[in-house]
């Protein structure tokens, strides 16, 4: 045979093994539509059953556009079961005892374009439009569809351990919805930054039908913070397997934080590079000619100011032209969105223009619990599944009204008296700041109801409306649909053992363990520590906790009536805190290293300047509150409740407590007088006792530690 013959002969035996196999396929697909009932065909993801027409409309080149939903009439469940159907897929629409029912032609779901025929219609799948489907969610109208079940998946990071890898594989089976427990330092960006790379390019065998690589993620945090810590993290170079992936970081340029690279990645720096920007530039630069001949800056052609018509003519051309620009920006943003895999933006800055009319595939919310719900509403409706991730154990976000927490009022007359009240409560500035409850005790009933709920129940049955703003959408979804829907880690990578036992153990269901790399480690570790130290010093260095009870010393705290009202201080322990601060200091610890913390403002004030003179700006002093998120080698907390009263005030929210006391990598000194403290419910109560069984406990009087 020929050269000629051998490559003819070639592509005639491709072309008939592309015939058998076609006919094979059709052969198939006849024999599943004609043989298998409707039921049978929905259940294999080859028909939606119960169907009716939504919409109509006319979309590109003229084709009609059927928009299908399942209404609660035709079905309980509007939210569609898993199905094969894809944009581009060949669909055809039936009609069925009265409703419509969608099949693979093969294929079809929501919106498709359509051919017309007598008895159906045949079209193109057009788009999902499966936002609905969360919003259902989120209200409780609908229960979360079951996740599918992911055994085989490859990971692009080998380093994640298996709670993470368990999150990571939950959150990727999930339809609508899924959370992230994580509690401090347990790698909660770690796990993200994997379920980002999972959700674009899915790697495993056998992946089910309905892991449907995303094509746009959003990821939002409730700060610039949270959002640029993951930007950042992105931006690095990808890990084996990945690509490097494109992001794009909206808000202004001046709050994002981070490298060069952060900053090039904002939407600003990319709409001026792009190819567009210099069209953009040309307009600019004709708007500002005209701008300087109207003031008289620049001469017109005929050498003098312009006047009359001219002037008139001129203002015209810029409205023209700002038009224009306004067009073009729109273009040159549109076309820098398009190119992104990921979005990056706050909760609020996610509600701005440049993102109107962008869909996304995925929505992922960072510190989920400390962003109000109405704030995680704004990134919500522009995508088709939700990811919170966050700690409700931890602080919620700050509330400032008064009537923080919301009575429903059994009748007018009590609506009247509690608006009267609210108005008339004078409290201290510090509990107003109000984190939800006083006692934190509480925190399971912050909706009216807390059971979970049944599956498909109607809007009614599930949804509560919250008794206070700092109830999250993570802890509402939690409470209304069950634990079922989170995944916590449990790995932690911060503290000593001994620091992470209280939290775990009264927190967590004893569920928080410790990385080995942590477990152990004590400030005598640390590299910049010297081994020559006296042995007071390797005491110092070698106890993770260390506890200064003042009880019978008289420390009592003061309330700073002038300065901030209602703020309390306590003199004594500040002094304690300096002394420890000098010991730290004097066994080698870099102030640099250390953080003091303490609920109260105005201790906060009374430290900073007790210590601010030896050490500066590198040593912090700051609220429990202003830590969370924050971590350092050393820890002192200054509690500052001492009183004949037994008063803690909102030293008793157990998720502050749980803030001030999950900060410390290596050591955790806390002063206070547990006479008092104890006496705020049982979560401090059990703490004292805790930490006079586990702490190196010390007597608090300022004479011992001269
Ligand atoms: N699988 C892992 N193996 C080793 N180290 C890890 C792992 N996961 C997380 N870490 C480490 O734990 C620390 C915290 O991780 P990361 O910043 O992702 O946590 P986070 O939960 O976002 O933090 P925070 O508790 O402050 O909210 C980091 O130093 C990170 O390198």
């Amino acid at each position: 045979m020929s050269g000629l013959d051998t490559i003819s002969s070639f592509f005639d035996r491709q072309l008939a093994l592309l015939q058998i196999e076609r006919n094979a396929e059709i052969e198939q697909n006849t024999l599943l539509l004609s043989n298998c009932s409707h039921k049978l065909l929905e259940q294999r993801g080859f028909a939606l059953l119960n169907l009716s027409v939504v919409n109509m409309q006319v979309g590109m080149g003229g084709r009609n556009l059927i928009e299908l939903g399942r209404p609660p009439a035709f079905s309980t469940d509007s939210i569609l079961p898993a199905h094969t159907f894809r944009p581009g897929d060949l669909a055809r629409i039936e009609a069925h005892s009265g409703s419509s029912k969608t099949i693979k032609n093969k294929k079809t779901p929501k919106s498709a374009t359509t051919s017309a025929s007598e008895a159906s219609l045949e079209g193109v799948v057009y788009k999902q439009i499966a936002k609905l489907m969360i919003v259902n969610v989120l209200l409780g109208i609908n229960s979360p569809t079951k996740p599918a079940d992911i055994n085989e998946m490859e990971f692009y990071d080998t380093s994640l351990n298996e709670s993470q890898r368990k999150a990571v594989q939950f959150v990727l089976g999930s339809k609508e919805l899924a959370c992230i427990h994580g509690p401090p330092g347990t790698g909660k960006t770690h796990t993200l930054l994997e379920i980002i790379r999972q959700s674009l390019f899915p790697r495993g065998s056998g992946l089910p039908i309905e892991i449907v690589p995303a094509k746009k993620i959003l990821v939002c945090g409730a700060s610039n913070l949270s959002v640029d810590n993951i930007l950042e993290r992105l931006l690095l170079p990808p890990l084996a397997g990945m690509t490097q992936i494109r992001c794009t970081r909206i808000g202004h340029p001046a709050r994002v934080r981070g490298s060069g690279s952060s900053l090039d990645a904002t939407l600003d720096a990319q709409s001026s590079r792009s190819e567009q920007a210099a069209l953009l530039k040309d307009v600019q630069t004709e708007i500002s000619d005209s701008l300087l001949l109207i003031a008289g800056k620049a001469k017109t052609q005929k050498g003098r100011k312009p006047r009359g018509d001219e002037r008139r003519k001129l203002w015209n051309d810029i409205k023209e032209l700002r038009k224009e620009y306004r067009k073009r920006e729109k273009g040159v943003v549109t076309s820098v969105l398009s190119e992104a895999q990921v979005v990056l933006a706050t909760c609020h800055s996610a509600g701005g223009r440049v993102l109107d009319n962008v869909d996304f595939d995925l929505i992922i919310i960072d510190e989920a619990t400390q962003a109000l719900e109405a704030s995680c509403w704004i990134p919500v409706v522009k995508g088709k599944k939700l990811i919170l991730a966050g700690d409700p154990m931890q602080l919620p976000p700050t509330v400032l009204s008064r009537d923080a927490r919301f009575k429903t009022p059994r009748n007018p007359k009590e609506a009247l008296a509690n608006a009267k009240k609210s108005s008339s409560d004078d409290l201290p500035i510090d509990s107003q700041l109000t984190s939800d409850s006083e006692s934190g005790e509480d925190s399971q009933d912050e909706t009216e109801s807390s059971r979970p709920q049944a599956k498909n129940k109607v809007i009614a049955l599930s949804l509560r409306p919250s008794r206070s703003l700092s109830t999250t959408l993570f802890k509402r979804l939690e409470q209304m649909h069950g634990p079922s829907i989170k995944r916590m880690l449990e790995v932690q990578y911060r503290m000593h053992e001994m620091i992470c036992d209280f939290p775990s153990k009264m927190l967590y269901s004893s569920r928080l363990r410790s990385d080995k790399s942590v477990a152990t480690h004590l400030l005598k570790d640390l590299e910049n520590v010297t081994s020559d130290e006296s042995e007071k010093s390797r005491e110092i260095l070698g106890a993770p906790i260390v506890f200064f009870d003042t009880s019978g010393c008289e420390y009592f705290e003061k309330s700073n009536e002038h300065e901030d009202e209602g703020s309390k201080c306590n003199e004594n322990e500040a002094m304690l805190v300096k002394s420890w601060v000098d010991k730290l200091v004097g066994a080698g610890i870099l102030p640099s290293q250390i953080a003091v913390i303490t609920p109260y403002q105005a201790q906060v004030t009374l430290v900073s300047s007790i210590l601010s003179a030896s050490y500066g700006v590198e040593l912090e002093v700051g609220t429990v509150d202003g830590m969370q998120g924050r971590e350092k080698e050393a820890i002192i907390i200054s509690l500052v409740r001492s009183n004949d009263k037994r008063e803690v005030g909102f030293l008793k929210d157990k998720r502050r407590l749980n803030v001030a006391m999950t900060r410390a990598r290596r050591h955790m000194c806390v002063i206070g007088d547990s006479s008092t403290v104890q006496h705020g419910g049982p979560f401090l109560k059990k703490w004292m006792t805790w930490l006079e069984d586990k702490a190196d406990v010390y007597y608090g009087g300022l004479e011992e530690m001269q």
